[in-house]
């Protein structure tokens, strides 16, 4: 397959040419950035001192090159991509969260044309986390208050993270109610009494941490605390791939992780 990376100096980015270096059924190329970015015109490879003759760009077109594009950049970025990809008949696997409502459903109608894979978290880990939850959810709903705790790196600019929103929706989902009706997404001063049926958020920022997700299902007398903690990026990356295969031959459609794995 011929990979083509967006966001290709970010964190993710490079992990993601790394992860495409090393594989055995991908090609590196097209690798991304967006217009004044300091990475334009250097080997998409010079970070790991390897000369790959893939020269970031930021020229979209380049996209005809490629089956595949996967894409950890910002959402407005992202929707510049969705648009080339759309012209270029080019796959794509969305890792980027931070979207509002309006960018979502751009998404999906995009997915009518060509395939999408659509994620704010790759990894094996959390999505089988993701299925605990809704187990959770489900046993414990009555006498039960759930609560979502998240902690990422200082770098991170949305808050809270695609990963932590999506478990509250899991929660909402099972509970048959919206999560916008329900969600407490701060707390400050005279909050009063916590109320029956609301989901708490609460976000730490700091250091490198790369990412912890924790549901609480806090009852009389005990509760449940559903962990997941990443230590590396790599899973986000090698998931990506494993998505990026999971697309071969497929036309037009949105797909979730769940969907790639099967789950
Ligand atoms: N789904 C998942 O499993 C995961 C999702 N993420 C998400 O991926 C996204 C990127 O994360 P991360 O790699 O840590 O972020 P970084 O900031 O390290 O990387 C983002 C890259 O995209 C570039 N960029 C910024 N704006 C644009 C734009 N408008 N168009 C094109 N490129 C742009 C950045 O350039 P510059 O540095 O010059 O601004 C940078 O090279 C975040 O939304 C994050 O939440 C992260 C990890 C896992
Ligand atoms: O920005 C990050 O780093 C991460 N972002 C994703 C999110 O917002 O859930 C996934 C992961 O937690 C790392």
């Amino acid at each position: 397959m011929r990979i083509a990376i967006a966001g290709a100096n970010g964190r993710m980015g490079r992990m993601l040419i790394e992860a495409v270096l090393s594989s055995h059924d991908m090609q590196l190329a097209v690798a991304l950035d967006h217009t004044g970015s300091d990475a334009i015109g250097k080997d998409a490879g010079a970070f790991l001192g390897k000369e790959t003759g893939v020269l970031i760009s930021d020229d979209l077109s380049q996209l005809q090159q490629a089956d595949c594009l996967i894409d950890f950049t910002r959402p407005e970025g992202t929707m510049n991509h969705v648009t080339a990809c759309l012209a270029h008949n080019c796959q794509l696997i969305i890792g980027t969260t931070g979207f509002n409502e309006e960018q979502k459903a751009r998404i999906q109608q995009a997915a009518e044309q060509i395939a999408i894979v659509f994620a704010p978290n790759m990894s094996v880990g959390v999505n089988v986390t993701l299925r605990l939850i809704e187990l959770a959810a489900k046993l414990m709903q009555e006498g039960f208050d759930a609560e979502v705790f998240e902690a990422h790196h200082r770098n991170k600019v949305d808050a809270p993270s695609g990963t932590a929103l999506a478990m509250g929706e899991a929660i909402a989902k099972t509970w048959g109610v919206n999560l916008n009706d329900v969600a407490d997404w701060t707390r400050y001063g005279h909050t009063g009494a916590r109320e029956d049926g609301r989901i708490g958020f609460s976000v730490v920022r700091g250091g490198d941490i790369i990412g912890d997700h924790t549901v609480y299902f806090c009852g009389e007398g005990e509760r449940i605390e559903i962990t997941h903690r990443s230590s590396n990026r790599t899973t986000y990356a090698q998931g990506s791939l494993r998505a990026a295969r999971f697309l071969k031959g497929k036309s037009h459609g949105l797909y979730t992780m769940q969907d790639v794995l099967g789950s």
